[in-house]
């Protein structure tokens, strides 16, 4: 995981890095975390891209809440941005990429056919914010383990293409984009999803943020995985916190329940869970 601190200089120089490489390619590909869609997109993604075709990717869907999935990939598509689904870690998405970017530049494409260009290699990059699943991706795209070191502030690069088994040549240097960590609740998400380096970050606040959510939107999570019972659901998050940690056998070491939920949260094991609901009219469709 990127441990970058994103200054002012180091946004330029990301984004001047990018605007090189897109001179290159015929499609971007951006990968974001599929629990936190919004919170794992570059604010400034379109601005970046301009006209460039561009293709989402909702990665990591397998820890997930399905119907948000679904519905967050409902609600981009009706805004005209094209998306797809998928879990790099465990299936590799090349047939889907390949069908999607061949849709996305079908008029590109046949302009080539009609001037007799036989080469109907698609160039593509992935760019996306750290931790959403770059590396991951491409390693999946090619089908081999290749050294991606990422556009960080001051690494040089040469540029070179890997080839994939469809007609798609992916470049070797995902752009790694800042997250949009001015909102304190985009932060906290952030976190709990591991993209944030440990220490900078308050556990016990991510972990509050957290028994909120589920008590709102998964209140199993709270029933079912940590046997909270009716009368601690009345509880304050803070005292549910507490709470946990005398029934967990930690006493009143609160920070170390804190990190428990994390773990569990990150490794899937409290359940798929999606962290930002999508917008009603996308579940509603
Ligand atoms: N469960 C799950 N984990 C994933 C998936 N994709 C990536 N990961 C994990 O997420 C973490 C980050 O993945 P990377 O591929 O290193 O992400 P990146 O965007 O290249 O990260 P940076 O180098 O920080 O920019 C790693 O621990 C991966 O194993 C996925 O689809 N599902």
């Amino acid at each position: 995981m990127a441990t970058i601190q994103w200054f002012p200089g180091h946004m330029a120089k990301a984004r001047r890095e990018i605007q090189e490489q897109l001179k290159l390619v015929d499609l971007v590909i951006e990968i974001c975390d599929a629990r936190i869609p919004e919170s794992s997109r570059n604010p400034m993604m379109n601005e970046i891209v301009q006209q460039k075709p561009h293709l989402l990717v909702l990665n990591k869907t397998d820890l997930a809440d399905p119907k948000q999935t679904k519905a967050w990939q409902q609600y981009y598509e009706a805004q005209g941005q094209p998306t797809i689904v998928t879990d790099a870690q465990h299936q590799n998405p090349l047939n889907l990429v390949q069908q999607k970017a061949n849709e996305i530049l079908k008029e590109k494409l046949a302009l080539r056919a009609q001037r007799g260009i036989k080469n109907m290699t698609i160039r593509a990059m992935c760019m996306g914010v750290p931790n959403s699943g770059k590396s991951t991706f491409l390693n999946r795209l090619v089908g081999k383990n290749v050294a991606v070191t990422g556009n960080r502030p001051g690494v040089t690069k040469n540029q070179n293409w890997l080839k994939t088994k469809q007609n798609l040549e992916i470049l070797d240097t995902p752009g790694i984009l800042w997250p949009k960590f001015d909102d304190q609740e985009i932060g906290v998400k952030l976190a709990l999803t591991g993209a944030i380096k440990e220490g900078l970050y308050h556990e016990d606040d991510v972990t509050l943020f957290a028994l909120d959510y589920f008590r709102n939107y998964y209140p199993q999570v709270l029933t079912e995985k940590l046997g909270v019972g009716p009368k601690q659901l009345e509880l304050s998050d803070p005292d549910l916190l507490l709470a946990l940690t005398k029934k967990f056998g930690f006493k009143d070491e609160y920070e170390r329940m804190a990190q428990k939920i994390i773990f569990d949260l990150r490794k899937g094991s409290l359940g798929r869970i999606t962290l930002e609901q999508a917008p009603v009219s996308a579940t509603e469709a």
